[in-house]
């Protein structure tokens, strides 16, 4: 069975709770204090308040004359009154009166039919057609006091006239006339075309003894295109939020129609027009009836803010959806998250039918196991979220349909004042910022009304609406009024605690879908040393959100804003040393073999082959200095790699190489076995650079390649003399003397890396990375210069071939070695290579790395690799600001102020300042 198709649980009807004459309405119908309907008292009841502001009344028989200037005046007033309201009444639209109290009065009979004749029509939540009693499938929800009945009238496919109500006679005839004239109504009137949709929602209230403790049906908007309501004229009960957000009741003309934007023209109107959020209260002495006929888009045709609507000042505040996917998107989902690690999928089941399990296992409620998750959970819960967490018990016995069941927390209370925000309540008027200020950080200034200024700093950004402010700090401090202290343990704990709360926050404040408001939630703190906190707000700028961020000062916002959180390390001073010359005893082969198309033979025993591979070097005797002297000694581990992931067209082996030789510094023996070295024009190129670095390089492969791109001093075999321990090609005519001198000239070479220690080397890929507006790279260099007195900065500028210093506005004083690749990615594997032979050469020194969107498994290798092996890594990204709205100095937020501009960055502080308090090494 799948459960959505069916009620999760037995469906009750209003209808036959009320007729029970109950006192008390049960719990199920109660709504939390904050949504209830707040009814005038029981003695003014009924009596309409005349100061109530009430929805505009359009008469439309203007439309229906010859009179152009009439009209146009009508047109008008329906314009004006969708924008100022969403909602407005109609008289005079032209549907007959006796028609429409034909209607009402059937339907009437019909909800007046015994109980087994309307439940012949009962309908399921996989279509809502037919008779029903609650929306959603959520267990144990809230429900609202009403029951409808629900029916489609077009497209035609969609028609299905067993599914309308048989019963009373003729109601079948009556419905088609009714919406057969609702259509021509709404084609006439308000331009409808003839492939909408069309459906309708006959509500039903049945009398209620405690309407102050329910609604009829809670907030919602609309999310189709247009609504209109034929209301009852007897008992009020629709309320429409105001622009206060007061509730409005409005009181029906004799015979007018109610007509409500829906979400899919306030998006096709770019929010001109409103779909404004209503919902119905209910009467202790009255029944009330209501026909809302749907009129939607077509499933598949993209919605968007129509072209002429969207200006520069009034940018498309929505992305084109179609009614089918809006739908899909307000459908309620169902997450689930899976640690694989701890429970895999069972062998023997496919992934499908464990999902066809997970839906069922949502019937029978949840899985609990004590772990940190538990809090978070608790307060998702609180949030209005179904909890379930399941474990694969010990007696799970490989089955997952041993999941044990519990349902975490029970049925608690919802919390009020977070239920306030209802996912229905699409339409908010004002969103609300949540500033979240780490004490740690940034002192709260004494002798100010710190809640004040930072307030009127942020209606300044337009962001009205509530602002509270939680301050994390070690122990409880003074109260101040707006600010709520939050203390916490360590400055870890604090951490971690705000970054919940900040969840937290944003999903009691969601973005509103159609996006009218956006909540704003502001971060006080350094963040750029917290990769967490800063990814937090990276997602939910990506959500959406106007998130806002506070650094304490100059120094950080260079940090947090220019250059990559995720990467900067805590920078090291490094001492001057000498490193000594290698003993002979140091030197170590690492061989890397490339099994595709090389494997290994089979034939022969690892500690053969072993022995072989030695021979086979050890017979090429002595090579001065600087010998394969370990490989005598050593044995051969067999480490496997599996080369599944290229990086970026880099693959694994090229990492590992140069992983290696960072470890194993020159003079070390490499060896390549592999089935067509010289045709790998990466690798051969890779060879040959870390020859010149001093790596004695031997290579041994299958195919003899006619013309070797190898290096002059390699040692080549062919794979099967290799393997017998045989003798390398007599390739090159250099002579064993010859060999010797180059090793000698390269040991030479390497003598002067002893002083390298602290240099700094810059990688910069110009192109995707030009001089950002207001930062001046090149002040930026120049400090970093004069923080490292005595060393070397050297500059090295990727980008495209044609490319001159001069186009890039550069001056001659910095040293910059521009660097030409074809495109992309040959700028990003060059840059990569050329990264780790600068550091083979510049031990414990600085790699800044200045690129924009590195590839993260590019990034993560360079981070990896260097901030294991003692150099200061960098990775700078100037265009990291994108990751939150705007940023403020705190000097500035606290005196009211605005943030930095983010297009001049006029009062970004000079880097200058900055790289002096930036300390990088002594
Ligand atoms: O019954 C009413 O007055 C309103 C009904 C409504 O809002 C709806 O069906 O969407
Ligand atoms: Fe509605």
């Amino acid at each position: 069975m799948n459960i959505f198709q069916d009620w999760p649980e037995p469906i009750v009807r209003v209808q036959s709770l009320s007729e029970s004459n109950l006192q008390a309405i049960p719990n199920r119908y109660v709504k939390p204090l904050s949504q209830r309907p707040n009814l005038p008292s029981k003695n003014h009841h009924n009596k309409h308040n005349p100061h109530t502001a009430a929805i505009p009344i359009i008469d439309l028989g203007g439309l229906y004359t010859n009179n152009i200037t009439l009209q146009a005046k009508t047109l008008d007033e329906i314009s004006k009154a969708c924008r100022e309201w969403g909602f407005f009444q109609v008289v005079n639209h032209g549907m007959s009166p006796q028609l429409m109290d034909r209607t009402k009065e059937t339907w009437r009979e019909f909800f007046n039919l015994p109980m087994e004749l309307k439940n012949t029509h009962a309908n399921s939540p996989k279509t809502y057609e037919g008779y029903g009693s609650r929306l959603g499938v959520e267990k144990g929800a809230i429900l609202d006091w009403s029951d409808y009945y629900y029916l489609h009238y077009q497209p035609l496919s969609l028609k299905d006239y067993t599914k309308w109500p048989s019963m009373p006679l003729h109601c079948r005839d009556i419905l088609e006339e009714y919406c057969k004239e609702m259509v021509k109504l709404l084609q006439n009137a308000f331009g409808g075309k003839e492939e909408a949709g069309g459906c309708l929602r006959v509500n039903y209230y049945p009398i209620c003894p405690q309407p102050e403790l329910t609604l009829g049906l809670s907030p919602h908007s609309d999310p189709g295109g247009l609504t209109i309501l034929l209301p009852d004229e007897h008992v009020a009960g629709l309320q429409v939020r105001g622009s206060d957000d007061a509730w409005i009741t409005v009181q029906p003309a004799p015979h007018a129609l109610i007509v409500n934007i829906g979400d899919q023209i306030q998006m096709l109107s770019n929010s001109v027009y409103k779909s404004i959020e209503h919902r119905v209260i209910v009467n202790p002495a009255k029944e009330r009836l209501s026909l809302a006929f749907f009129y939607n888009p077509k499933g598949n045709v993209p919605i968007e803010p129509l072209k002429e609507l969207v200006t520069v000042d009034s940018p498309a505040l929505y992305t084109s959806t179609t009614y089918d996917q809006y739908r899909q998107f307000i459908l309620a989902n169902i997450g689930v998250f899976w640690n694989m690690d701890d429970s895999p999928i069972p062998d023997g089941l496919d992934p499908t039918s464990v999902l066809e399990f997970i839906k069922l296992a949502f019937e029978n409620f949840g899985y609990l196991e004590e772990t940190e998750l538990v809090g978070v959970l608790g307060d998702l819960k609180l949030l209005n979220y179904n909890i379930l967490v399941a474990s694969v018990g010990e007696d799970a016995s490989g089955d997952l349909v041993c999941l044990s069941a519990r349902l975490f927390g029970g049925g608690k209370p919802v919390d009020q004042s977070i239920s306030s925000h209802g996912v229905s309540n699409k339409l908010a008027h004002v969103a609300n910022t949540g500033v979240f200020w780490n004490l740690d950080d940034c002192e709260i200034p004494d002798h100010i009304d710190i809640y004040q200024n930072v307030k009127s700093a942020l209606v300044n950004q337009g962001c009205h609406g509530q602002v509270s402010i939680w301050a994390y700090c070690e122990e409880d401090k003074e109260p101040l009024p707006g600010i709520t202290f939050v203390s916490t343990g360590d400055a870890a704990a604090r951490f971690k605690k705000m970054l919940r709360d900040i969840l937290f926050w944003a999903l009691q404040n969601p973005v509103h879908r159609p996006r009218t408001t956006v909540p704003s939630l502001m971060v006080i703190s350094n963040i750029s040393r917290n990769i967490e906190v800063a990814s937090v707000l990276q997602l939910l700028v990506s959500r959406d959100y106007n998130v806002l961020l506070t650094v304490p000062d100059e120094k950080e916002y260079i940090c947090s804003v220019w250059l990559y959180p995720r990467l900067i390390e805590s920078l090291t001073e490094f001492p001057i040393c000498t490193r000594s010359d290698k003993s002979l005893h140091d030197i170590k082969t690492g061989i890397f073999w490339n099994i595709t198309g090389c494997t290994f033979p089979n034939d022969i025993h690892l500690d053969e082959l072993n022995q072989n591979i030695k021979l086979a070097i050890e017979n090429q005797g002595h090579h001065g200095e600087v010998g394969l002297y370990n490989w005598l000694h050593g044995t051969i581990t067999l480490q496997t790699r599996v080369s599944n992931g290229r990086y970026m067209k880099v693959d694994t082996m090229f990492v590992d190489i140069l992983l290696w030789a960072l470890d194993n510094p020159a003079p070390s023996n490499l060896m390549v076995i592999s089935n067509t070295i010289s045709h790998e024009t990466e690798l051969s190129s890779l060879l040959q650079d870390l020859e010149s670095k001093g790596y004695n390089i031997l290579v041994a492969h299958a195919e003899e390649a006619a013309s070797p791109v190898l290096p002059p001093a390699c040692l080549e075999w062919r794979l099967d003399t290799l393997f017998a321990g045989g003798n390398p090609i007599n390739r090159t005519n250099y002579s064993r003397d010859v060999l010797n001198m180059i090793q000698n000239d390269l040991s030479f070479r390497r003598k002067g890396c002893h002083d390298t220690e602290g240099n700094t080397g810059i990688f910069w890929s110009i192109e995707d990375c030009p001089i950002p507006s207001g930062l001046d790279p090149l002040t930026f260099f120049f400090d970093v210069k004069k923080v490292l007195p005595g060393r070397n900065v050297s500059v090295m500028a990727y980008c495209n071939q044609n490319r001159s210093l001069d186009d890039f506005s550069l001056n001659d004083n910095l040293h910059i070695t521009l660097v030409h690749t074809a495109d992309k990615y040959a700028r990003i594997k060059k840059m990569f290579k050329d990264i780790f032979l600068w550091a083979l050469e510049n031990p414990e020194s600085n790699v800044m790395v200045i690129t924009k969107s590195i590839p993260f498994n590019i990034s993560d290798v360079i981070h990896e690799a260097f901030s294991s092996r003692n150099y200061n890594l960098v990775l700078a990204d100037p265009h990291g600001v994108a990751y939150v709205n705007s940023v403020w100095l705190s000097t500035s937020l606290f005196g009211g102020g605005d943030p930095i501009d983010p297009s001049g960055r006029k009062n970004l502080p000079s880097s200058k300042e900055v790289m002096t308090k930036w300390k990088i090494t002594s």
